[in-house]
């Protein structure tokens, strides 16, 4: 071998070890980055990658995407009712402009004077405790304390002559700032020993349906996300939304899957209203054991405008 032939195979296997070292360590960063990549909200361990996709694609961050859903109007008591079905068995419904600006800055003015606590959640085992599942702050309003939520409660009550609102949680207020959210679950709960079980639900029984009222809307994300409906939707303060969590056989309704999306910018106010089992006219209207349905919710005579976006 000559001088330059030498020099050659020299050269050559530098550059070759250098891709070589080069290749090895640019895949094992991309390893190390994967592995260490900084969570972008404290708890997002707990949600499956394809749900905060849907919870962030700005084009389910409208409402009325589904090309199932429908709006209805009807008068009840004088007022007019505007809903919009986004799932009718088992239903999933948005009630639009329920309650009055004065009521929305009432609520949320009450919520300023008292103290927001860190919320717990119900563990698979039935223990109640603090987890990174749910990030938010929350307190309870009852109505008897407050003239601000009784008024919430008069609407509710008027709104939906289908249940008794007697049979009811007092309302449950929550704050969701940048970071919060609350990962996928179902509001029907169920507890490791029959005490804790009849302690929870012997007077009123489990939760029937979920009343979400909206106060604030969060400047990103925030929505509320239904995997297994296709829905994630971000309603606007005044309006509320309704559905259900056992079917006809007050069973847990497995399509009720639902979570808080992450809260990109802002922060999202909600108050929940669980309506319970026990003496629901809705449950003597139900025909099957399987899931609720929305007509059931609609008044019979009631104007029909299909389609049309009340937003
Ligand atoms: O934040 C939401 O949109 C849903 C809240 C919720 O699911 C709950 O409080 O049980
Ligand atoms: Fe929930």
């Amino acid at each position: 071998m000559n001088y330059f032939q030498t020099l050659f195979i020299c050269v050559l296997t530098i550059i070759g070890t250098y891709y070589g070292y080069h290749n090895m360590f640019s895949s094992h960063w991309e390893v190390v980055e994967k592995v260490n990549k900084k969570p972008q909200f404290v708890g997002e361990e707990f949600w499956p990658v394809e749900a905060t996709q849907m919870c962030d694609n700005e084009d389910w961050d409208t409402t009325w995407q589904s090309s199932e859903s429908i709006c209805i109007r009807y008068v009840q008591q004088f007022y007019e009712v505007r809903m919009e079905i986004l799932s009718w068995s088992p239903p999933l419904v948005i009630y639009r402009d329920v309650f009055s600006k004065k009521q929305v800055s009432d609520y949320l003015e009450l919520l300023k004077n008292l103290k927001m606590n860190e919320q717990k959640v119900v563990r698979d085992d039935g223990e109640i405790a603090y987890s990174t599942y749910r990030q938010a702050n929350g307190t309870i309003t009852p109505a008897h304390s407050h003239a601000e939520a009784q008024s919430l409660m008069d609407t509710a009550t008027q709104l939906l002559p289908v249940f008794d609102f007697q049979y009811t949680e007092q309302i449950s207020a929550l704050s969701y700032i940048k970071g919060g959210h609350y990962a996928l679950h179902t509001d029907f709960l169920t507890f490791a020993n029959a005490e804790d079980s009849n302690r929870h639900f012997g007077e009123m029984g489990n939760r029937l349906a979920t009343f979400i009222m909206v106060f604030k809307k969060a400047e990103k994300g925030g929505g509320t996300l239904f995997p297994q409906l296709g829905n994630v939707f971000r309603a606007n303060p005044g309006d509320a939304f309704l559905w259900f969590n056992c079917n006809g056989n007050l069973e847990r309704e497995a399509k009720s899957l639902h979570g808080g999306c992450p809260i990109r910018a802002g922060e999202k106010i909600i108050a929940t209203i669980w309506i319970r089992i026990f003496n629901q006219p809705i449950r003597e209207m139900q025909e099957t054991g399987g899931s609720f349905h929305a007509g059931l919710l609609i008044p019979e005579n009631h104007e029909f405008s299909s389609l049309q976006n009340f937003l």
